[in-house]
């Protein structure tokens, strides 16, 4: 399985449109084939990823008592902290051996899009001894997000649809910034690597992952065989998630990868997860199906298909304890 390195720095200039057009096709290409490549050329700058890994690491090195105490398990809207083996990707293996910190669009609980009907929406929770750490989170969030509509808008431009068709639908986004630590561990007593994350392939829309230098992602190829993709200095990994595969009727793939994080080592890193507004009407793009065939899939709203999914894979979701 091939991962095409695509370097996207002609999405940003206004005037070259045939190099925009290349750009758009490989990006079509790969998510068909592998559902995965990489990105270069995009404007978030070395510094600031620094910046943020320095604080992943801050947190993640917080007392247990100040990271319990803004647990996801007290958040109506998954957000805040998760404990190592709090997920199970994988259901057929053990948990994840990863803990986790979940940021989004930060809403009021009196917002009027906040309430029963939309369970993901609402606040955020943040820890209190990190100075900055809201300003520095929320500034990242919204780059990541320009750079995920970005990638979306050479889709649009692949499947001959106007160029700004998904930009109204990202005005309250579902999107999730994720801090995730892997912390070091001993190889089992059958020598087998140890799981971080269990094979998985993600809800949503795209995820646009920065990893570390130590790598562990694998990507699933079409025979079974996990492949490496390993980290590429300046570059993300982008992958198709369900939503996109079922939004385009199957044109794109959704890849299952896991992360085998290597014994004695802890490892880090930062996936953002590209989802549009609750409402969004994921029903067949345009151009997606043959004229005369039924889409594959019904229309279903964006945020109803995240909370089916999630509630697939987060123990505490399913705890008899909280209704
Ligand atoms: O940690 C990684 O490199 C990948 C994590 C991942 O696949 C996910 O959170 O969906
Ligand atoms: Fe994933």
């Amino acid at each position: 399985m091939h991962i095409p390195l695509i370097d996207i720095s002609p999405l940003y200039q206004e005037t070259e449109t045939a190099n925009k057009f290349s750009v758009a096709q490989a990006i079509d290409k790969a998510c068909q084939e592998s559902g995965f490549f990489y990105v270069t050329g995009h404007p978030i700058s070395q510094q600031r990823i620094i910046e943020m890994r320095q604080l992943a690491e801050q947190f993640f090195s917080l007392p247990a008592e100040q990271k319990q105490k803004i647990s996801i398990k007290f958040s109506n809207n998954h957000r805040g902290y998760g404990e190592t083996a709090a997920e199970q990707l994988d259901p057929n293996q053990p948990t994840d051996w990863k803990e986790s910190f979940d940021m989004g669009l930060n809403l009021a609980p009196d917002h009027a899009l906040v309430g029963k009907d939309r369970p993901l929406y609402g606040p955020n929770q943040y820890p209190e001894s990190i100075a900055d750490f809201q300003e520095k989170m929320e500034r990242h969030y919204w780059d990541m997000l320009a750079l995920g509509k970005k990638i979306l808008s050479a889709i649009a431009l692949a499947l001959d649809i106007d160029e700004t068709f998904f930009d109204d639908k990202f005005d309250h986004p579902l999107s999730v910034l994720r801090f995730l630590h892997y912390p070091p561990r001993v190889k089992q007593e059958n020598n087998a690597q140890p799981i971080g994350a269990g094979a998985h392939t993600d809800y949503g829309c795209i995820t646009i992952l920065w990893q570390d230098e130590l790598g562990g992602l694998q990507v699933q190829d079409v025979n079974g065989q996990w492949v490496d993709a390993p980290p590429i200095a300046d570059s993300f990994v982008i992958n198709i998630g369900n939503m996109m595969a079922r939004w385009s009727n199957d044109r794109y793939k959704s890849t299952p990868h896991r992360v085998y994080s290597p014994s004695g080592k802890e490892r880090y890193s930062m996936p953002f997860f590209v989802e549009p507004d609750f409402d969004t009407n994921i029903s067949c793009l345009p151009n997606c199906k043959p004229e005369n065939e039924e889409p594959k899939y019904q229309p279903i709203s964006a945020g109803d298909w995240m909370i089916y999914c999630f509630n697939a894979t987060y123990a505490y979701r399913n705890d008899a304890e909280k209704s």
